[in-house]
Protein backbone atom coordinates (compact mmCIF):
# COMPACT_ATOMS: atom_id res chain seq x y z
CA UNK A 1 0.00 0.00 0.00
CA UNK A 2 1.41 3.80 -1.20
CA UNK A 3 1.81 5.95 1.74
CA UNK A 4 -1.48 7.36 3.30
CA UNK A 5 -0.93 10.95 1.70
CA UNK A 6 -0.12 9.58 -1.36
CA UNK A 7 -3.58 7.17 -1.24
CA UNK A 8 -5.29 10.44 -0.12
CA UNK A 9 -4.95 12.16 -3.04
CA UNK A 10 -5.97 9.07 -5.16
CA UNK A 11 -9.30 8.89 -3.55
CA UNK A 12 -9.73 12.57 -4.03
CA UNK A 13 -8.62 12.65 -7.53
CA UNK A 14 -11.22 9.53 -8.18
CA UNK A 15 -13.91 11.23 -6.21
CA UNK A 16 -13.50 14.19 -8.42
CA UNK A 17 -13.59 12.29 -11.48
CA UNK A 18 -16.39 10.83 -10.76
CA UNK A 19 -18.28 14.44 -10.78
CA UNK A 20 -17.25 14.51 -14.23
CA UNK A 21 -18.80 10.92 -15.63
CA UNK A 22 -21.31 11.34 -18.57
CA UNK A 23 -23.42 8.10 -17.79
CA UNK A 24 -26.59 9.24 -19.24
CA UNK A 25 -27.78 6.26 -19.47
CA UNK A 26 -27.26 4.44 -16.54
CA UNK A 27 -27.04 7.08 -14.56
CA UNK A 28 -24.39 5.30 -12.61
CA UNK A 29 -21.51 7.40 -12.21
CA UNK A 30 -17.75 6.03 -11.93
CA UNK A 31 -14.74 7.73 -10.82
CA UNK A 32 -11.29 6.04 -10.98
CA UNK A 33 -7.80 6.43 -10.40
CA UNK A 34 -4.09 5.20 -10.38
CA UNK A 35 -0.76 5.79 -8.70
CA UNK A 36 2.24 5.18 -10.82
CA UNK A 37 5.58 4.50 -10.25
CA UNK A 38 6.73 7.87 -10.13
CA UNK A 39 4.10 8.58 -7.23
CA UNK A 40 2.19 10.68 -10.22
CA UNK A 41 -2.10 9.95 -9.61
CA UNK A 42 -3.89 9.67 -12.98
CA UNK A 43 -7.34 9.45 -12.79
CA UNK A 44 -10.69 9.21 -15.49
CA UNK A 45 -14.14 8.88 -15.18
CA UNK A 46 -16.85 6.46 -17.56
CA UNK A 47 -17.63 7.92 -20.82
CA UNK A 48 -21.23 6.11 -22.05
CA UNK A 49 -22.33 6.16 -25.43
CA UNK A 50 -26.00 5.58 -27.36
CA UNK A 51 -24.59 2.96 -28.70
CA UNK A 52 -24.54 0.89 -25.49
CA UNK A 53 -21.31 -1.74 -26.04
CA UNK A 54 -18.99 1.82 -26.73
CA UNK A 55 -19.37 3.25 -23.30
CA UNK A 56 -15.59 2.81 -21.70
CA UNK A 57 -15.35 2.67 -17.72
CA UNK A 58 -13.69 4.99 -15.36
CA UNK A 59 -10.47 2.47 -15.16
CA UNK A 60 -9.82 2.52 -18.42
CA UNK A 61 -9.85 6.40 -18.50
CA UNK A 62 -7.34 6.32 -15.98
CA UNK A 63 -4.85 3.98 -17.69
CA UNK A 64 -5.66 5.70 -20.48
CA UNK A 65 -4.37 9.48 -18.59
CA UNK A 66 -1.38 7.03 -17.29
CA UNK A 67 -0.07 5.79 -20.55
CA UNK A 68 0.18 9.36 -22.07
CA UNK A 69 1.47 10.98 -19.25
CA UNK A 70 4.40 8.11 -19.32
CA UNK A 71 3.32 6.15 -16.36
CA UNK A 72 4.45 2.51 -17.58
CA UNK A 73 3.62 0.50 -13.33
CA UNK A 74 0.28 1.04 -11.51
CA UNK A 75 1.03 0.72 -7.76
CA UNK A 76 -2.31 1.15 -6.62
CA UNK A 77 -5.87 1.95 -7.76
CA UNK A 78 -9.09 3.71 -6.63
CA UNK A 79 -12.76 3.15 -7.59
CA UNK A 80 -15.20 5.23 -6.34
CA UNK A 81 -18.68 4.37 -7.10
CA UNK A 82 -22.04 6.31 -6.50
CA UNK A 83 -23.50 4.93 -3.08
CA UNK A 84 -22.75 2.71 -0.89
CA UNK A 85 -22.06 -0.73 -2.61
CA UNK A 86 -18.11 -1.35 -3.18
CA UNK A 87 -18.28 -0.64 -6.95
CA UNK A 88 -15.68 -3.50 -7.99
CA UNK A 89 -14.15 -3.47 -11.64
CA UNK A 90 -15.80 -5.30 -13.96
CA UNK A 91 -13.96 -8.22 -15.87
CA UNK A 92 -12.44 -6.28 -18.35
CA UNK A 93 -11.35 -3.75 -16.25
CA UNK A 94 -9.46 -6.29 -13.89
CA UNK A 95 -7.61 -7.68 -16.88
CA UNK A 96 -6.79 -3.57 -18.04
CA UNK A 97 -5.13 -3.01 -14.36
CA UNK A 98 -3.08 -6.54 -14.70
CA UNK A 99 -1.01 -5.32 -17.89
CA UNK A 100 0.58 -3.02 -15.41
CA UNK A 101 0.13 -4.10 -12.34
CA UNK A 102 1.38 -6.79 -10.00
CA UNK A 103 -0.23 -9.46 -8.41
CA UNK A 104 -0.18 -7.22 -4.80
CA UNK A 105 -1.61 -4.13 -6.44
CA UNK A 106 -3.62 -2.70 -4.46
CA UNK A 107 -7.57 -2.10 -5.63
CA UNK A 108 -9.30 0.47 -3.08
CA UNK A 109 -12.91 0.76 -3.41
CA UNK A 110 -14.49 3.95 -1.99
CA UNK A 111 -17.88 4.52 -1.59
CA UNK A 112 -19.71 8.59 -2.04
CA UNK A 113 -17.77 10.46 0.38
CA UNK A 114 -14.47 8.86 -0.22
CA UNK A 115 -14.85 6.13 2.79
CA UNK A 116 -13.02 3.24 2.05
CA UNK A 117 -15.39 0.25 1.69
CA UNK A 118 -13.60 -2.82 0.11
CA UNK A 119 -9.62 -3.51 -0.61
CA UNK A 120 -8.47 -6.27 -2.89
CA UNK A 121 -5.01 -7.31 -3.92
CA UNK A 122 -5.03 -7.59 -7.97
CA UNK A 123 -4.64 -11.39 -7.25
CA UNK A 124 -7.90 -11.93 -5.35
CA UNK A 125 -9.56 -10.07 -8.18
CA UNK A 126 -8.24 -11.85 -10.77
CA UNK A 127 -6.54 -15.00 -9.86
CA UNK A 128 -4.57 -17.58 -12.16
CA UNK A 129 -4.68 -14.47 -14.38
CA UNK A 130 -2.96 -13.99 -18.37
CA UNK A 131 -0.61 -11.43 -18.52
CA UNK A 132 2.85 -9.90 -20.38
CA UNK A 133 5.09 -12.62 -18.89
CA UNK A 134 3.23 -15.55 -20.70
CA UNK A 135 4.23 -13.69 -24.07
CA UNK A 136 7.54 -14.34 -22.97
O1 LIG B 1 -15.94 -0.54 -11.98
C1 LIG B 1 -16.77 -0.03 -12.75
C2 LIG B 1 -18.08 -0.52 -12.90
C3 LIG B 1 -18.93 0.12 -13.77
N1 LIG B 1 -18.49 1.21 -14.48
C4 LIG B 1 -19.43 1.92 -15.38
C5 LIG B 1 -19.71 1.30 -16.71
C6 LIG B 1 -21.06 1.89 -17.06
O2 LIG B 1 -20.88 3.17 -17.64
C7 LIG B 1 -21.73 2.08 -15.70
C8 LIG B 1 -22.74 0.98 -15.37
O3 LIG B 1 -22.16 -0.29 -15.52
O4 LIG B 1 -20.68 2.06 -14.75
C9 LIG B 1 -17.23 1.70 -14.34
O5 LIG B 1 -16.84 2.70 -14.94
N2 LIG B 1 -16.38 1.04 -13.49
ZN1 LIG C 1 -14.80 -1.93 -16.42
Amino acid sequence: MPPSADLSAAIAAAIDARGSAYAPYSGFQVGASVIDEHGRVHSGCNVENAAYPEGTCAEAGAIAAMIRAGGRRIVAAVVAGPDATPCTPCGGCRQKLREFGQADLPVVIVGIAGDRLLTRSLAELLPDSFGPGHLG
